[in-house]
C-alpha cells in the first residue's frame, strides 16, 4: 500500500535578494515518518525547514500540508501552523520555574485530567521523571534540549521539525534523545523532521534522509541506499571520503563509468607491500592513527591523492600497492 502523504512540496523556490538558495525543489514527506535533511553548510537546510513550518514564504512552488498550502501570505500576523512545531536550537523555557511547571504551562489550555495524562506520557517519553522539580538552571543541555521537546509536544503537533537538535549534547544525551524522539515517533504518530550534519545521527533516527546539494534535493531515500548508491560526488563525500578515480585509472583498470565518476571508499582498499596483479602503486604522504584504524593518504601520481584505512602504521615514503574489488565501485554524477 502507498505510504500517506503529510507534505507534498512542488516545484519550490527560494532566493534571498538576488541570490537563489532552493531552485524549483520537489519531495514529499510520508506521514509518521522520520526524515533526516542534510546537506553542506550554506546548502538551504534551514530555510527548507522553516518553509515546512510555514515561517518564511517562498517565490515560487507550493508546500501543501495535509491537503491545504501552507506557504505563509503577508496578511498573517502569526506565520506558522499550530499542526506543526518548528523548533530552532535556541530552548523556550520558562526560567526560574520547575520541569513540571514548564511541562503543566505548556497544556493551560485543556482540562485537568488531559494535562495530568499528557504531563505523564511526556514524563515518561523524554524521561523527565526525576527532575520534575528541578528548576530550570539547574537542567544540564540535554534535560533542557529533552523538556523543550517535550513542550513543544504537549500540545500533539503532527509534525516536528527540529533545526540541528543534537550539536550541543555529548554522546550519552544524544543517545537518550535518540531514544526520547523514537519514542514520539511511535507512540504519538509524531512526523520528526531534522536536520543534521552527522552521518551517525542519519543512521541511528532517521528512516529516510533528503540531501540538498547545489539547490536542490539531489537524493531522498533510505540512509542505507543513500550511503551505498549515492547518485552524486557531494552527496558520496557527505557520508564520508571516496577516492575519485581519474580518466588514465578507469582506462588501466577497463572501468566504464556511465554517470561519469567512478568513487571508492577507504576501507574498501587493501594495502599491500608487494605489487599484484591489478594493484596500484602509490607512495605514503602521512598516517595517522584515527582509533580503530591508521588513515594513510597516499599519492598515485602527480595531483592524485587517495585516502585507504589500514591495520598498519605506515611511514611517510614508503611505497605500498593498493588492491580493491570492482563490486565496491561506487558510481556517480559529477
Ligand atoms: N533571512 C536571510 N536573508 C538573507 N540571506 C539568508 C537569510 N537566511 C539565510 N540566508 C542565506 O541563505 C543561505 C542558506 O542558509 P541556511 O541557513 O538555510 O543554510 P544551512 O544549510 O541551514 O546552513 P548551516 O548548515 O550552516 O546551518 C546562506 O547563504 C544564508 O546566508
Amino acid at each position: 500500500m502507498p505510504k500517506s502523504k503529510i507534505f507534498k512540496i512542488a516545484e519550490l523556490s527560494k532566493s534571498f535578494d538576488e541570490t537563489v538558495i532552493l531552485d524549483d525543489v520537489s519531495f514529499d514527506i510520508n506521514r509518521g515518518e522520520i526524515l533526516a535533511i542534510t546537506g553542506r553548510s550554506g546548502a538551504g537546510k534551514s530555510t527548507l525547514l522553516k518553509m515546512l513550518g510555514g515561517l518564511i514564504g517562498a517565490n515560487s512552488g507550493d508546500i501543501d500540508f495535509d491537503g491545504e498550502s501552507i506557504l505563509p501570505y503577508a496578511d498573517h500576523l502569526v506565520p506558522g501552523h499550530e499542526e506543526i512545531k518548528y523548533m530552532a536550537q535556541d530552548f523556550k523555557l520558562l526560567h526560574r520555574r520547575t520541569v513540571l511547571e514548564n511541562l503543566t504551562e505548556a497544556l493551560l489550555a485543556f482540562n485537568d485530567s488531559f494535562t495530568e495524562e499528557k504531563v505523564q506520557q511526556l514524563t515518561k517519553i523524554f524521561r523527565l521523571q526525576t527532575i520534575l522539580d528541578y528548576s530550570v538552571e539547574q537542567l544540564s543541555g540535554g534535560e533542557k534540549q529533552r523538556l523543550s521537546m517535550a513542550r513543544a509536544m504537549a500540545t500533539e503537533p503532527q509534525v516536528l521539525l527540529l533545526d540541528e537538535p543534537f550539536t550541543q549534547l555529548d554522546q550519552l544525551n544524544r543517545s537518550t534523545l535518540f531514544d526520547a524522539l523514537r519514542a514520539a515517533n511511535q507512540e504519538l504518530s509524531t512526523t520528526i523532521v531534522f536536520i543534521t550534519h552527522q552521518t551517525d545521527e542519519i543512521f541511528q533516527l532517521a528512516d529516510r534522509v533528503g540531501v540538498l546539494v547545489k539547490m536542490n534535493l539531489k537524493q531522498i531515500d533510505t540512509p542505507e541506499k543513500v550511503f551505498l548508491q549515492p547518485n552524486n560526488l557531494e552527496t558520496a563525500e557527505l557520508f564520508g571520503k571516496i577516492n575519485v578515480f581519474n580518466e588514465q585509472l578507469l582506462d588501466a583498470f577497463h572501468i566504464d563509468s556511465k554517470k561519469g565518476l567512478i568513487g571508492l571508499r577507504p576501507y574498501h582498499l587493501k594495502i599491500r607491500t608487494k605489487s599484484q596483479k591489478n594493484s596500484l602503486k602509490a607512495s605514503v604522504l602521512s598516517c595517522k592513527f584515527m582509533g580503530g584504524y591508521y588513515q594513510v593518504v597516499c599519492e598515485l601520481e602527480k595531483n592524485l591523492k587517495w585516502t585507504v584505512h589500514s591495520e598498519h602504521a605506515h611511514k611517510a615514503g614508503e611505497q605500498i600497492f593498493l588492491s580493491f574489488e570492482k563490486s565496491h565501485l561506487i558510481e556517480m554524477n559529477g
